[in-house]
């Protein structure tokens, strides 16, 4: 167990978009962030991103997924081993399946990397699998951002609720009321996955121009807006049901041929309507109006999605950065912050961020040797 009061941690996410890894250090006691540290990137090359797109959907014991685990493992080393000050690392992985209702079977959730081999090549302690626990109590396993958006929101000294929303390969929320005490209590967090958010849109870059993702929005600021395929997008039942709720990053696949008879610019700018709308309609459930929307994740960067999203939604949508927080890497910072409370003994998800029963606290502890 760490002894107690504020300990640097540092963090690694490797996320949906399968970019690269993140990590970031962050001083906390696992309630409140004293400061954030430094923070580095280590993108995938092509080979490693091609062998991760290969597993995704993929469970242990399944073909390539010892290949994906690898490069997981030895990406993290190179950048975590950068990071020094860190006494403890909070370390993701990469999802490559999600299936925490149990529609292909059993209810489960899969993140590649072993900590242990990233405690011995590290020498800390490592914490890990924070999903699985979560959905073998009857969670949806994600998201585990919101305890630490809480944190944020009183690190931030603001004084009433607001939402966090990440917009990365999949969109989720975090509505979070500072004025509570803790983020444990009823009230003071909701959070749940809105729907497909970069993903598609990548999708459709990847397919028909090669490239990555829609640089800036400029391909969909282009387009017009087929309302068609927006309606039929938004007749999907994940939309009508209550929170919590998550996705798998291709839950939505089917979306690419909705815009398949649409050129370039206008399935660019449907893709990304649907994805501002989707998170418009998370808007229904928050528990009270926020006073404004801070976007996090490389969908900040996107013009075409944020002016989107304002269009749709009646407060200031504006990106993390205006209240002093690094919208590259919330996620990296969150895994850090979660880290120290596991290795406290403190829960990380509850009733109002996955669904599970109960406070829990997920996550494996592995020491080094
Ligand atoms: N300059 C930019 N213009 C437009 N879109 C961008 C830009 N930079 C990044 N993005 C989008 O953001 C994505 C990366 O976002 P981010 O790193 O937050 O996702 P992630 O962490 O992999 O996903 P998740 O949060 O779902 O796990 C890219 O794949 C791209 O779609
Ligand atoms: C299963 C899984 O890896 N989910 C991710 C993914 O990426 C965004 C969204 O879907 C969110 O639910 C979650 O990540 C963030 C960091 C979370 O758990 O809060």
């Amino acid at each position: 167990m760490l002894k107690s009061g504020p300990v640097w941690a540092a963090g690694a996410m490797s996320g949906t978009s399968l970019d690269g890894v993140d990590a970031a250090l962050v001083l906390t006691d696992g309630t409140r962030i004293l400061d954030f540290g430094r923070s580095d990137y280590r993108p995938y090359t092509e080979s490693e991103r091609a062998a991760l797109h290969a597993a995704l959907g993929r469970w242990p014991g399944e073909a390539g997924v010892e290949e994906a685990a690898e490069v997981v493992e030895t990406a993290h080393a190179e950048l975590l081993s950068g990071l020094g000050e860190a006494r403890l690392i909070g370390f993701h992985g990469q999802t490559l399946a999600h299936d925490p209702e149990g529609r292909l079977g059993r209810r489960r959730t899969h993140q590649a990397g072993d900590g242990t081999v990233l405690a011995e090549v590290l020498g800390k302690p490592v914490v890990w699998d924070f999903r699985s626990m979560d959905v073998e109590m009857g969670g949806q396993g994600a998201p585990l951002a919101p305890f630490f958006h809480f944190a944020c929101a009183k690190h931030a000294g603001l004084e009433a609720p607001v939402v966090f929303l990440n917009l990365g390969g999949v969109g989720n929320v975090s509505w979070v009321d500072p004025r509570q005490p803790s983020a444990e209590v009823p009230g003071a967090v909701l959070a749940f996955d809105t729907g497909p958010a970069n993903a598609p849109i990548n999708d459709l870059i990847r397919l028909r121009l090669k490239g990555e993702f829609d640089a800036g929005g400029e391909l969909a600021l282009q387009g017009r807006v087929d309302e068609s395929v927006l309606e039929a997008f938004l007749a999907h039942p994940f939309f009508l049901r209550m929170p919590p709720k998550s996705l798998d990053r291709n839950d939505f696949h089917d979306i690419l041929t909705l815009v398949s008879a649409l050129d370039d610019a206008d399935a660019a700018a449907t893709l990304t309507a649907c994805a501002a709308a989707a998170v418009a309609r998370g808007g229904e459930h928050y528990p009270a109006p926020p006073a404004a929307i801070y976007v996090t994740g490389g969908g900040r960067l996107n013009q075409a999605l944020m002016v989107a999203l304002q269009s749709r939604i009646n407060c200031p949508v504006q990106p993390v950065e205006d209240i002093g927080l690094d919208g590259d890497m919330l996620e990296a910072q969150a895994f850090a912050y979660l880290a120290v409370r596991v290795a406290r003994g403190m829960p990380t998800s509850g009733p109002s961020t996955t669904g599970v029963a109960a406070l829990i606290g997920g996550g494996k502890i592995s020491q080094p040797d």
